[in-house]
């Protein structure tokens, strides 16, 4: 089968339609490695299942090309290609990536070629030397067989129907050390054939001015390639330097979701491809997908089994979060102020973070959310704030802990009340044979006008005290069987002073549906966790719904 190599400016074989509104603007072909470069990342490994579905995701995300491994190089790289052929995807070209051949070898007997005709891909991406250094401590061979390779492996795959990427590895570097070679090595790869000549920061080294001036001049060395940028974050600038080479002139910008890579990681797409198409009016996904950005980001840190970067621009949590009172007062009136784009643009959201940095704003913000209807001119309003200040100051942090800053909002408006009275807690602990370590925790608990007194085990205090109040409350209140904790965190706050440090407990509780987190501080680790674990009970009634049975008569004291 011979397929035909893409025009200047036209779309990938595949023909992928965009909408008109997106025809507009100038073209970018987007190339994503996350699944080939991406899985070269420290702590990363994909299955093949996870492989399969990031490849779909990305579909969906309409990237025209998804590099998906080198097939050849293991088996699980070998069977994605196999199962895409049974399930090609939908709009993406999927490419199949591997070296030039071999030295004093031809392409035609290189065994890591043959595998990547077997993987049935209509693209092929190789990647060649540039530096001179390479060639010679590298692959050991001269200067003159490594640019046959580089021809012959290009040349050997389009005569087997595929059209050729060619990744010039270690481009600026070579560039930098000896340009007439470098240059050289480029030109025998598009005589060769290939389709696009990607200029690679294999080492990550280069700075955004010298990618701009190198990628100019390689533009009047070969004015009728195609060129595509492929960079590295070690220098911190691999977002940039992808920018720079557009700029530029290139035209097909490689990078993977979430920036993950060999080293410090390759160009993030997540921040590339809104820059080049928010900021820069440049062509590269829809606009309806570009909406899907974030839902992209997080399901691949998810499959990667890496936490998500929170700070990661437009698709991290805190990307569009507002802390200060001063933001908050004003993206009320007018988001722009505080906000470079609508967040809604790439599918994140605008939170609003409740601490001692809030001001009215960010309560009156945080009530409406949920679904308390409070004025600024309320004095409960000022209250509340200054509640919250002050609880903050003592080592509460109400940021990560809604659960207890909305029981705060209720206490001050008289709208909380008591489901149940700890009467009595007493939590033993037994050092005596470590099999036997236990925690035992007995309870006393008034509901109404009932008593009960409960006893549980648990492997550890916190456990015993959780287990025995969730067997007395669910007695009157069935739906606390459905509750678990689901995190438990302990931040010590003022570590100088040795064992009677104040302590800081979040927990994070479940009912398998929904996820609320609260917050204790004392000098006692058991009153902290005793705190977070009641308050937790207490509001997941309030989310179920559930009447209180008895009043509480409140305010809060601080
Ligand atoms: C810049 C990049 O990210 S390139 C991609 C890097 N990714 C990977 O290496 C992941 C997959 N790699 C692998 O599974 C293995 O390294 C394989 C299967 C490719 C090769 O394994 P081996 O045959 O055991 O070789 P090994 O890994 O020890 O060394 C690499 C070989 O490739 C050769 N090589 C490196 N670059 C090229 C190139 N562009 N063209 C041809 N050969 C090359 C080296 O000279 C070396 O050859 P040698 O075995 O004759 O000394
Ligand atoms: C090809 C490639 O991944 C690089 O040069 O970084």
């Amino acid at each position: 089968m011979v397929f035909s190599a893409p025009a200047p400016d036209a779309a990938p074989s595949n023909g992928q339609a965009q909408p008109s509104s997106h025809q507009a603007s100038p073209q970018l072909w987007l190339y994503d490695t996350t699944l080939r470069d991406g899985a070269q990342s420290e702590g990363l490994s994909f299955s093949i299942e996870d492989k399969l579905r990031i490849a779909r995701k990305l579909d969906r995300l309409r990237i025209p090309f998804i590099e998906g491994g080198w097939p050849g190089a293991n088996p699980k790289d070998v069977q994605f290609f196999w199962q895409l052929q049974e399930e090609p995807l939908e709009f993406s070209e999927v490419v199949a990536f591997c070296s030039t051949r071999r030295p004093d070898m031809s392409a035609e007997e290189d065994p890591l070629l043959k595998p990547i005709l077997a993987a049935g891909t209509r693209w092929v991406a190789i990647f060649g030397k540039s530096w001179d250094l390479h060639v010679t401590e590298g692959l050991k061979t001269t200067l003159d067989e490594n640019i046959a390779m580089i021809r012959d492996s290009i040349a050997f795959l389009i005569s087997q129907g595929r059209q050729v990427i060619y990744d010039a590895e270690h481009w600026f570097d070579g560039y930098l050390a000896n340009p007439d070679y470098a240059i050289a090595t480029l030109k025998a790869a598009h005589e060769a054939g290939a389709a696009w000549l990607a200029l690679c920061d294999t080492n990550g080294g280069t700075l955004p001015h010298e990618v701009a001036r190198i990628v100019a001049e390689v533009r009047e060395w070969l004015p009728a390639a195609q060129l595509g940028i492929h960079t590295h974050n070690d220098s911190g600038t691999a977002v940039a330097n992808a920018i720079a080479a557009v700029q530029g002139g290139a035209r097909m910008v490689q990078g993977t979701i979430n920036g993950y890579g060999e080293r410090c990681g390759n160009a993030n797409l997540c921040t590339l491809i809104p820059n080049l198409q928010l900021k820069l009016g440049l062509n590269c996904i829809p606009a309806a997908q570009l909406a899907e950005l974030t839902a992209t980001s997080r399901f691949v840190s998810e499959l990667a089994n890496l936490a998500p970067d929170d700070r990661a621009p437009y698709v991290g949590l805190s990307a569009f979060a507002h802390k200060g009172g001063i933001h908050v007062s004003a993206v009320e009136r007018n988001p722009q102020t505080y906000e470079h784009i609508a967040p809604d643009r790439v599918g994140n959201q605008r939170r609003i973070v409740i601490s001692d940095q809030s001001g009215l704003s960010n309560v009156l913000v945080k009530a409406r959310s949920f679904g308390l209807d409070l004025d600024k001119q309320d004095p409960a309003c000022r209250q509340i704030l200054q509640t919250l200040k002050t609880l903050e100051n003592q080592g509460y942090q109400f940021e990560a802990a809604e659960a207890s800053f909305d029981l705060l909002m209720r206490t001050a408006l008289g709208q909380r009340s008591s489901f149940f009275v700890l009467k009595d807690c007493r939590v033993h602990y037994d050092f005596g044979e470590p099999s036997d370590r236990e925690s035992l925790a007995t309870v006393k608990v008034t509901v109404g006008d009932r008593t009960l007194l409960e006893v549980a085990e648990g492997n550890g205090p916190v456990a015993a005290m959780d287990a025995a109040l969730r067997r007395a409350l669910v007695q009157f209140y069935p739906v606390v069987a459905q509750f678990h904790l689901t995190d438990y965190k302990v931040r010590i706050l003022d570590g100088g002073a040795g064992t009677s440090a104040k302590t800081r407990v979040l927990v994070e509780s479940s009912d398998g549906h929904q996820r609320w987190t609260t917050v204790g501080v004392s000098g006692n680790i058991l009153e902290a966790s005793y705190q977070a674990v009641v308050e937790a009970i207490e509001y997941g009634l309030i989310l179920h719904g559930i009447q209180t049975l008895q009043p509480l008569p409140l305010p809060l004291e601080v």
